[in-house]
């Protein structure tokens, strides 16, 4: 599991090492610097590599500063453009000592240009605008100097290599919003943990890899993350994997209400997403049509109601089919009346537009919304949202509907959000693009309602809020469907985010002082399409990617 603390966390948890005379800075600076080399070495060589730090006001410019030092003793040329009038001045004094060439570009009459004009000579541009210290999106003049290197570097997208220090700056640190210029990295150099920026969209997509420096924060530990991705080897925690005495009450028993007359295919979907995942029985309770369907592609669904541990709400179904929504609306009463975790999907959200019919939902109950579904739930409860409020901040959204209504909320996008009322928030970037396709939420669906209905008997008998489990049950459900979208697309398995993919060593034209390697250019790794159904018939191979 990567963790993820919050700016006032990481300061709470520096400041009795600081105390204590622990040399945070020069380990960051050291761990940085040791970053960079290992950039340039993958690239090609070190010594003789030109080497840009924009540097802020702040510690987060002295970290650059003193890994110039260690950059200069590398062999490097290093350039460092001030971007505010008062930097670091142990930093910047180091930095001097070593040979670190320093420009006052804000005493040029356009700093944005002095810095772009400097950087095009770089190999390596590392950001030290802002970390944890920034209020806001950044200002002139680091705005513009920000700005002008996004948009030099839009055209050259594999080079330079960018460092971003601590979080590109510009980042909502902790929300993961973007409101003004970013310098997208290929790689963050964080410090001592995880920013939930980092983790959490728009901004995550900006951080390129992220690499943790461990600077010893002990108190973190012992504190809750903000926000956190799950990987795969959290999946083998949580995976429900039957013992010698189970039969298919104790694995589970997933109630299907999905599909209707004139959706029918969600129903079949679904099943097909429970199935595979693994669990004792599906129980599907629908029309004839769906029914009908379900049957004939999964002869292993009963259609007769009995007991179920848990339920999948919705999927398929449409608003205005108001006979199949009141059929939802009974099935949820009983769900909550008898303490069953349920999944809220597609249709069955429209039951939570009203809050008058239903009591306040608790946090096993888990809603599967995309960003236009959360707008209007979210409007309907009196709080005026569009779909692309919903993109431009989803955990802050996910998180309100969490509040509203009690439940655990799923929010469907590239990367996938889960947040619970309280708790951790989860980022699960984990599938692909190829993912956006009719019916693939009704698989997601399904997978996570099976592994409810093998928590579902422990979901019943403990608290509400289930111990935050619904939510870690719902990360891991979208990591898994994820990992089933790759490998059905021809894809490996890992979405390695940001990871580069240079192979030649051809020097760039018009840039005198790069000395790197570039991409030897050839294609990347795009995957091919897939249809729903490929994502379900992919989980076993999934499975075996993280259950070996
Ligand atoms: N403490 C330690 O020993 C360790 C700290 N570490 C490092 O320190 C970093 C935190 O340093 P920090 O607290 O100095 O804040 P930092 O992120 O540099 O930002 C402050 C500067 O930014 C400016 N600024 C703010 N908002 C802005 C905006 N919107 N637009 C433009 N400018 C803006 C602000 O200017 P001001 O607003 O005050 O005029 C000020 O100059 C942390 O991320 C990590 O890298 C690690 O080495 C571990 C050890
Ligand atoms: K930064």
């Amino acid at each position: 599991m990567i963790r993820a603390h919050h700016a006032a966390a990481v300061r709470a948890a520096e400041e009795p090492l600081l105390a204590a005379g622990e040399p945070l800075m020069a380990s960051a600076a050291f761990a940085l610097a040791t970053h960079v080399v290992a950039e340039l070495r993958a690239r090609g060589r070190v010594a003789g590599s030109v080497v840009l730090l924009v540097v802020g006001g702040g510690n987060n410019g002295g970290d650059a500063l003193f890994a110039g030092t260690h950059l200069v003793r590398r062999g490097c040329q290093v350039h460092a453009a001030l971007v505010s009038g008062d930097v670091h001045p142990q930093g910047l004094a180091a930095a001097r000592a070593a040979g670190v060439v320093v420009h006052r570009v804000l005493d040029d009459a356009d700093p944005a240009a002095a810095v772009l004009a400097l950087a095009r000579r770089c190999g390596v541009w590392v950001d030290a605008v802002t970390g944890i210290g920034a209020r806001g999106p950044l200002r002139d003049p680091a705005a513009a100097v920000v700005a002008a290197l996004a948009q030099e570097r839009a055209g050259w997208p594999q080079e330079p290599v960018v460092v971003a220090v601590d979080v590109p700056s510009g980042i909502g640190v902790d929300d993961g919003t973007v409101e003004g210029p970013v310098l997208p990295a290929d790689v963050t150099v964080t410090m001592g943990t995880a920013k939930p920026g980092l983790l959490l969209p728009p901004a995550s997509g900006l951080a390129g890899r992220v690499e943790v420096v461990e600077l010893g924060l002990d108190a973190l530990a012992a504190e809750p993350p903000a926000a956190c991705s799950l990987t795969a080897a959290d999946v083998a925690d949580l995976w429900p994997v039957p013992g010698p005495d189970d039969h298919k009450y104790t694995r589970g028993v997933l109630g299907l209400a999905a599909g209707s007359q004139a959706y029918p295919g969600a129903a079949a979907l679904a099943a097909a997403g429970a199935l595979r995942t693994g669990l004792g029985m599906v129980r599907y309770l629908g029309p004839e049509v769906p029914a009908a369907l379900v049957r004939t592609r999964h002869p292993e669904v009963v259609t007769v109601p009995g007991r179920v541990q848990a339920w999948v709400l919705g999927s398929g179904v449409g608003p205005e089919d108001a006979a199949r929504t009141h059929e939802l609306y009974e099935h949820l009463r009983a769900a909550l009346d008898a303490r069953q975790p349920v999944v809220l999907d597609a249709g069955a959200l429209t039951l939570l537009h009203e809050d008058d019919h239903l009591p306040d939902l608790p946090a096993t109950a888990v809603l599967t919304p995309h960003a236009g579904e959360l707008a209007a739930l979210l409007t309907a409860r009196g709080e005026e949202t569009g779909r692309e409020e919903v993109t431009a901040a989803p955990a802050r959204h996910a998180r309100l509907a969490a509040e509203i209504t009690g439940a655990t909320v799923l929010l469907k996008g590239p990367t996938t959000v889960v947040a619970a009322p309280d708790g951790p928030l989860y980022a699960q970037h984990d599938a692909t693009p190829w993912l956006a396709t009719a019916g693939a939420g009704d698989v997601l669906a399904g997978v996570l309602g099976a592994l409810l209905a093998a928590y579902g008997d422990l979901l019943a008998a403990g608290t509400a809020d289930g111990g935050g489990l619904p939510a870690s049950i719902a990360a891991v459900a979208a990591l898994v469907d994820g990992r089933a979208a790759r490998l059905a697309a021809g894809l490996p398995p890992e979405a390695r985010a940001g990871v580069p993919s240079w192979t030649g060593v051809r020097g760039r034209s018009g840039a005198p002082g790069w000395t790197g390697p570039v991409p030897a250019g050839g294609p990347a790794l795009t995957g091919v399409p897939i249809a729903a159904g490929d994502v379900a018939a992919a989980l076993p191979a999934a499975l075996r990617t993280v259950l070996a």
